[in-house]
Parts: structure tokens; C-alpha cells; sequence
């Protein structure tokens, strides 16, 4: 995939890269962002019906390789599971359509963003950069929160760790258009519910767990069974919002079942192929197109941009 050439897309995503640094440290060869992951391989097959939402590959195929990130929230590698700051988790799924033709969903554990758009979001970093937590009285970040009720919202939200990343629900938040072989179209939001059901710790239980708990935990379940996933669209209603991440469709929307993904190894050499893969939040699939959401042209800059510069570090 190119750069893109808009010098502004440019300048912001490297500001948010440079933001990140500058919360997080610097740590060359991880993601400034969700630093802290594992890789993992399976299958993905589609759910009957699904056609009628999409004409995309991975639907119209009987089955798809898969390859599936899980992570930590923030840039600090050696992240302890147990930290509050580790959620929202994150998952990113990699459709192997052919040789280097693939398409990706990346979702996170809490439904919804805390901005509208990337230079709002970029304000809540540098606010953030400019607080500190435990006496926000008077802050930037108070300041900020106090004049952005979808970022207050967020933050607040319950975010408890899961008892494994095998039991937690993820959200893609930014909607994207599907396109059936009839040319019908429609917004959806992806949801990626676990079939082990979701179970999260309490604070106390959390903490008395090892620093690697998740990590170890996945591990170990993978060996034993397929760790499986229902991916599900919830559909908008004509009219519905679908740019604007911080705007929740209502729950009554129809929910279509799209496919099941089936993970049953952990990839070899996995520090290896953390650092080479570069996720991409724009679907580039036929039957899949990106909404006018003006987080996604940007993501798609700040990961390209960010993986291009974790390739070119020494090896992990
Ligand atoms: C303007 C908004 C956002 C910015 C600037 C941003 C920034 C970043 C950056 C810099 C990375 C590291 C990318 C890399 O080096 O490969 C990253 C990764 C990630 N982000 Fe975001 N992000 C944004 C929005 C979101 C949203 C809305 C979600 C949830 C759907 C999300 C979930 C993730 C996940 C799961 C990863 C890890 C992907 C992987 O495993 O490689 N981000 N983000």
C-alpha cells in the first residue's frame, strides 16, 4: 500500500507517532501503540447468509487463512497485563486472500472512540502528555474532557481486564460500507464476540495475577483447543451516523453474522512477525469499503508510517 501524498494526512500522522514517543518512550522495533502482542494462525469461514451483506472474497470463499494480533493498550512493551492502562485490548485480523493480497478488521475492547477526529484526538494526547493523573484538578486533561462529552464518555467507561484474551468482546467502531453482488449497500460496525463467552476479573483478583497472565494464558488454551470467535456486523438504519465513531447506533440495529474465526497455533518466530506485519485499518476488498469516517484515511497513514519505521529497526 502507498504513502499517501496529502501533506497535512503527513504532517498529523507523523505528530501522532511523535506523540506517542513522547508519552511512551521510545522503544524502536515495537508499535508505538499496542506495543505489547502476540500472533496467532487459524482459519476463518463465513456464516450462511453472510452473501447477502457482502460480496467479498473471504465470504464468497469456503475458508481463509487468518492471522490475528492480540495486544495491550499503549507503547510500553514489557506492559504488566494486571496494569488498568493495558486496556482497551486489542485484536486485529488479517484475511489471507492470496499471496500478498489480504484485508484486515482491527477492533479494540471498549465500543467507541473518545474523538470524532484525529486532530481532536491528538488534543487528548498532548492534554493527557500535559496531566497528571492523579490530580487532574485544574489539568489540560480536565480542561479537555470537561469540553468533550464523547472523550469524558470513554474514559469513564468500564474497561476490566479480561480473564483471558479469549473472553473478551471486541469492537471495529469505525463503520464501514458492505456491497452485496446486487449493488446493495450498507454501514455495518463489526463486533467480535468470543464463543467462550466473555468473562472479565475483578480489580483485586487482577492484580494478584503474573505481569504475562494473558500472554501466558493464550498459550497454553491454544495447545489444548481452538480458541473460536463469531465476527457479527450490527447494521445501520438509512440516516444512522456511520462517520463518526463516538456516535453508538442503537442496540435494536440488526445484527448479521458474518463468519467464525477458528485459531488453533501460535505463529514461530512470533517477535520476528510482530515486527513485520503492518495491520491496515482501510479494507481495500472488493464488497468492502471504507465510510467517510476521518479516523480511517489517517490510521491507515499513522500505521504505514509506523510499521515502515518498526521493519527498519534491528530485529526484536
Ligand atoms: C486517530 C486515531 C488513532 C490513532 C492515531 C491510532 C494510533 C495507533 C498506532 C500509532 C498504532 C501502532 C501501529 C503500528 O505501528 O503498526 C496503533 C495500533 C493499534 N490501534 Fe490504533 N489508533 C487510532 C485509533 C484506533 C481505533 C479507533 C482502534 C479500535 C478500533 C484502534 C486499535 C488499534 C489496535 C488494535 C492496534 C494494534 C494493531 C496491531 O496489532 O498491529 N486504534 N494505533
Amino acid at each position: 500500500m502507498p504513502l499517501p501524498t496529502d501533506e497535512k494526512l503527513l504532517a498529523l500522522s507523523n505528530d501522532f507517532i511523535k506523540q506517542f514517543d513522547t508519552i511512551f518512550g521510545e522503544h524502536p522495533g515495537f508499535r508505538p501503540a499496542h506495543a505489547k502482542g502476540i500472533l496467532l494462525a487459524g482459519t476463518f469461514t463465513p456464516a450462511p447468509g453472510a452473501e447477502a451483506l457482502t460480496k467479498a472474497p473471504h465470504i464468497a470463499h469456503e475458508s481463509t487463512p487468518v492471522t490475528v494480533r492480540f495486544s495491550n493498550s499503549t507503547g510500553i512493551p514489557l506492559i504488566p497485563d494486571t496494569d488498568p492502562n493495558a486496556n482497551p485490548r486489542g485484536l486485529a485480523i488479517r484475511f489471507n486472500l492470496a499471496e500478498h493480497v489480504h484485508t484486515d478488521i482491527i477492533s479494540h475492547s471498549t465500543d467507541g472512540f473518545p474523538t470524532h477526529t484525529g486532530q481532536e484526538f491528538l488534543e487528548l494526547l498532548r492534554a493527557l502528555a500535559a496531566s497528571d493523573p492523579a490530580n487532574l484538578a485544574g489539568s489540560p486533561l480536565e480542561a479537555f474532557l470537561g469540553s468533550h462529552p464523547a472523550a469524558l464518555a470513554f474514559v469513564q467507561a468500564p474497561k476490566p481486564a479480561p480473564a483471558s484474551f479469549a473472553t473478551e468482546s471486541y469492537f471495529g467502531v469505525t463503520a464501514m460500507q458492505f456491497i452485496n453482488k446486487d449493488g446493495v449497500k450498507k454501514f455495518g460496525r463489526y463486533r467480535i464476540i468470543p464463543e467462550a463467552g466473555n468473562q472479565h476479573l475483578d480489580d483485586a483478583t487482577t492484580k494478584a495475577k503474573s505481569a504475562n497472565y494473558l500472554f501466558e494464558e493464550i498459550a497454553k488454551r491454544i495447545g489444548k483447543e481452538p480458541v473460536k470467535f463469531k465476527i457479527v456486523v450490527q447494521v445501520a438504519n438509512d440516516g444512522d451516523v456511520a462517520d463518526d465513531a463516538t456516535i453508538h447506533w442503537p442496540e435494536d440495529r440488526k445484527l448479521v453474522e458474518f463468519g467464525t474465526v477458528s485459531l488453533t497455533a501460535v505463529v514461530a518466530d512470533n517477535d520476528h512477525e510482530q515486527q513485520r506485519i503492518i495491520f491496515d485499518p482501510i479494507p481495500r476488498v472488493d464488497g468492502i469499503e471504507p465510510s467517510a469516517d476521518p479516523l480511517l484515511e489517517l490510521r491507515a497513514a499513522v500505521y504505514l508510517i509506523s510499521g515502515r519505521r518498526r521493519r527498519s529497526a534491528p530485529a526484536q
